[in-house]
């Protein structure tokens, strides 16, 4: 192996505490208590353990958080009352209404409910037009805590060709913009793309983010690339295992041959998502009540 391997967790950990002292910071000078409200609707126990994590982190933080759990079985109207009720609390800075959400409702029409001040995912289209034209905006927390990474691995982007692989509104696009914003040479592909390998030989910066397990091989990449691996796939279980393996959209093993970094899956990505919902939450209390928004949280 080659490559170093970017310490997601650590980072993570790291943000977690300078959000913590900035929380103390707003207790004491201004008597604000950011608060986030997680919403889950259904019973998926994936879910189910995301949410506890995000509650329990949020506390440690010295954060209000606020859970509200919902049968599958609720109508639209009554999660939509909810995202209201949670607009107009003055306790709630920041909602985030975890997806995917049961199939009989319109999840574009429950974002879009949310007040784009307390987007904290930031995938109310008013944020996304926001980030698109370089006007302050809530930034998704998955591509912002990407490019924390991909900063303190390799300082000032500008002029590196990046390549994000998929195209959803979650990561793919908002990863692109950021990007863009930091003045690569960004190029999105997805899968009709035709020949990804013949992208990836240029690409001194890699987000993979397909969800497709161990897609991409060592081969395909620039040697030296700073590889960030967004994909959390769960391998079906070996014989006698009760749980399969957790990897990556990237082949870990060839991939750390040829890449200079490499985020490993799990302890890469995924911790820095969570950091960044609640930097986001502190960002927008910041925002709410007239503060100064700290340093090294945004994008
Ligand atoms: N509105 C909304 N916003 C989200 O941000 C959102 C969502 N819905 N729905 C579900 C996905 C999933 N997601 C993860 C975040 C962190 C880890 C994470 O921390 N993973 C650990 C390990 C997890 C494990 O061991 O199972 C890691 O990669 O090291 C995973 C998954 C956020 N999501």
């Amino acid at each position: 192996m080659s490559a170093d391997v970017i310490d997601g967790k650590a980072f993570a950990a790291n943000i977690r505490e300078k959000v913590a002292a900035e929380v103390a910071r707003m207790k004491e000078t201004a008597g604000v208590t950011p608060g986030l409200a997680v919403v889950l609707v259904g019973e998926d126990p994936a879910s189910q353990v995301y949410v506890r994590s995000k509650g329990r982190m949020t506390r440690e933080v010295g954060m209000e958080s606020f859970e509200h759990r919902l049968n599958d079985d609720v109508s639209e109207q009554e999660l939509l009352d909810l995202v209201e009720t949670l607009n107009a609390d003055p306790k709630v800075h920041g909602i985030l209404v975890q997806l995917p959400l049961p199939g009989h409702m319109d999840s574009e029409k429950v974002i879009n409910t949310i007040d784009p001040r307390k987007d904290v995912d930031g995938f109310h289209i008013q944020n996304a037009g926001r980030l698109m034209t370089g006007q302050k905006s809530m930034v998704p927390c998955t591509p912002l805590g990407c490019l924390m990474l991909l900063r303190d691995r390799l300082g000032d982007l500008a002029g590196l060709e990046a390549v994000v692989i998929g195209r959803s509104n979650i990561v793919g696009k908002p990863m692109a913009q950021l990007l863009l914003n930091e003045r690569c040479t960004v190029t999105i592909t997805h899968s009709k793309t035709k020949d990804l390998q013949a992208h990836l030989k240029r690409a001194d910066i890699v987000v993979a983010a397909v969800g497709r397990a161990e897609m991409v091989k060592g081969d395909w990449l620039k040697p030296g690339a700073c590889v960030i691996d967004v994909g959390i796939n769960r391998l079906e279980p070996e014989p006698g295992k009760e749980k399969g393996r957790l990897v990556g959209d990237v082949d870990f093993a060839s991939a750390s041959e040829v890449a200079g970094a490499i985020t490993p899956v799990p302890g890469g990505v995924g911790p820095m998502t969570i950091a960044c919902l609640l930097a986001n939450t502190v960002t927008a209390c910041c925002r709410e009540n007239g503060l100064a928004e700290p340093e090294g949280l945004t994008a």
